[in-house]
C-alpha cells in the first residue's frame, strides 16, 4: 500500500470533453495518459471502477460523419463503433500495465430493477476482487430517450453507490467548480470545498460549452447530490494537470472537494437501492403515532397508521411515506397492494378481514424503509 495508507475503492468518471481532441474526435494520446495515471492508483493498492465516456466521439468519423451528430439515433449508431474502439484502446493499455480491462454497458432501468441491481452490484464485486478494470458506460445504442441518462456524470454517481465506493472522482476539462462559469466570466473563482449544495452553486454551475461535453457543470452538480446523499466524498478537477487522480485520492489535487454528512447513517444496500435507484409508485399516508414509530422506536408500520392511499402500486413497490402535514417521511417497500391498503387502513392486525391476509401483515417492515432524515436528499 502507498503513501494514503488504507485501501480505497474509488469510481473516476472521464468526461467525452478530456478524451477528444479539438475536433471533437477520441484522443489516444489523452486516453493512454489517464489509464497510466489510473495504473498508479492501482499498483498503490486501490480498487478502481472506471466510467468512461467517448463512445460517439470514438465512432462517428468510422461512418462517414465529418462532424459529431446530434441526432439520437445517428449518435447511438458511432456509439455501437466507437464503444468496441474505445474498450480496444483501454484493454491494450491496461494490458500494457499489466491489468485486465472489462466492459459494462448499463442503461438507467438498470438501475430501477432490484435484481438487475444487484446482479450487476454482485459482476463488479467478482471483477474488483481478481484485479480487473470494469469500464462502466450507458448502454447508447439501446437506449431510449425517456430513459437515457445524456451525461455520463449521473451514471458515475450511481455506480459510486452501487459500488459503495470510498470516493467518487469527476474529471473534466475544467479545474473544479467556479462561482460562476469561467468560460464567460474571467473572474470566476474557484470554489475548494464544498460542505453543502445550496441554491447559490446550482445556479453558479452552467451549461458545458464545449462541441463534445454533454450537460456541463449542472449534470455534474446534480451528480454530486446522488453521490453526497450516499455518504461519498466526491472530487472534481481537471482531467489534463499530470498526476490528477494520485493527489485527489490523497486530496492534495487543487479542484473542489465535496463533503458528505458525518453524521449521516449507513445504508445497506437494499436500503441504498430503496432511497436512491428504486422510483416509487404511490404515496402512503400517515399519522403522527405511526410516524414516531417507525422514525423513533424502529418499529414497523402498520396498516393501523395509515391514514390516505394515494395512486395505484402492487405489494413490493416502493411508496413514499409522507406524514398527513404534508411532509415526506421516507419511502419503504410495502407489502399490500393500493387496493388492499385502502381497505385496511386504520385497522388493527386482528381486524384485517381473512381475505387480505398477506405473509408479512404490517404495511412497510423497518427493514424496508429508509427515514429521508439519514440520507441527505434523495433523487
Ligand atoms: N460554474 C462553473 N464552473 C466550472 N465550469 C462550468 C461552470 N458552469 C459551466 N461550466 C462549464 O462546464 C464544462 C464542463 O462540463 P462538460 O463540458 O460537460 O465536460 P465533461 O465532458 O467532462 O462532462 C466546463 O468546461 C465549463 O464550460
Ligand atoms: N455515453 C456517451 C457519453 C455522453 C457524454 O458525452 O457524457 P459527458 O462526457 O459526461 O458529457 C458516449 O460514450 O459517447
Amino acid at each position: 500500500m502507498g503513501e494514503s495508507q488504507q485501501k480505497k475503492r474509488i469510481v473516476v468518471k472521464i468526461g467525452s470533453s478530456s478524451l477528444t481532441s479539438r475536433n471533437g474526435e477520441i484522443s489516444i494520446r489523452k486516453l493512454v495518459r489517464l489509464v497510466d495515471e489510473i495504473a498508479l492508483i492501482l499498483d498503490d493498492g486501490h480498487e478502481l471502477v472506471l466510467v468512461s465516456s467517448g463512445a460517439v466521439a470514438a465512432g462517428y468519423r468510422k461512418l462517414g460523419f465529418i462532424e459529431r451528430p446530434h441526432n439520437l439515433a445517428e449518435k447511438q449508431a458511432a456509439a455501437s463503433i466507437g464503444q468496441c474502439l474505445l474498450m480496444e484502446a483501454y484493454s491494450e493499455r491496461f494490458g500494457s500495465h499489466g491489468y485486465v480491462a472489462s466492459q459494462i454497458l448499463i442503461t438507467r432501468s438498470d438501475f430501477l430493477d432490484q435484481k438487475r441491481y444487484m446482479n450487476a452490484r454482485n459482476t463488479i464485486q467478482v471483477l474488483l476482487e481478481r484485479g480487473a478494470v470494469p469500464i462502466v458506460n450507458e448502454n447508447d445504442t439501446i437506449t431510449i430517450k425517456q430513459l437515457k441518462f445524456g451525461d455520463n456524470d449521473t451514471l458515475s454517481a450511481k455506480v459510486a453507490g452501487l459500488v459503495e465506493a470510498d470516493q467518487l472522482v469527476i474529471l473534466s476539462d475544467i479545474d473544479g467548480l467556479y462561482n460562476d462559469n469561467p468560460r464567460t466570466n474571467p473572474n470566476a473563482k474557484l470554489i475548494e470545498v464544498v460542505q453543502e449544495i445550496t441554491p447559490e452553486i446550482e445556479d453558479a454551475a452552467g451549461d458545458s460549452d464545449s462541441e463534445v461535453g454533454t450537460g456541463g457543470m449542472g449534470s455534474k452538480i446534480e451528480a454530486v447530490k446522488i453521490s453526497l446523499a450516499a455518504g461519498i466524498e466526491t472530487f472534481i478537477g481537471d482531467a489534463n494537470k499530470p498526476n490528477i487522480l494520485l493527489d485527489a485520492v490523497n486530496h492534495r489535487a487543487k479542484g473542489t472537494y465535496f463533503k458528505p454528512n458525518a453524521e449521516q447513517d449507513d445504508l445497506d444496500v437494499r436500503q441504498h437501492w430503496i432511497a436512491f435507484n428504486s422510483g416509487t409508485k404511490g404515496e402512503v399516508i400517515i399519522d403522527e403515532g405511526a410516524r414516531i414509530a417507525i422514525t423513533e422506536e424502529q418499529s414497523h408500520l402498520l396498516p393501523q397508521g395509515v391514514r390516505e392511499v394515494n395512486g395505484t402500486f402492487d405489494c413490493g413497490d416502493v411508496v413514499v411515506i409522507r406524514h398527513m402535514n404534508g411532509d415526506e417521511v421516507g419511502r419503504g417497500v410495502i407489502n399490500y397492494s393500493a387496493e388492499q391498503l385502502r381497505e385496511i387502513k386504520r385497522l388493527k392486525l386482528k381486524e384485517i378481514p381473512d381475505h387480505i391476509k398477506v405473509t408479512k401483515s404490517e404495511a412497510i417492515s423497518q427493514n424496508d424503509f429508509v427515514c429521508y432524515t439519514n440520507i441527505n436528499t434523495p433523487n
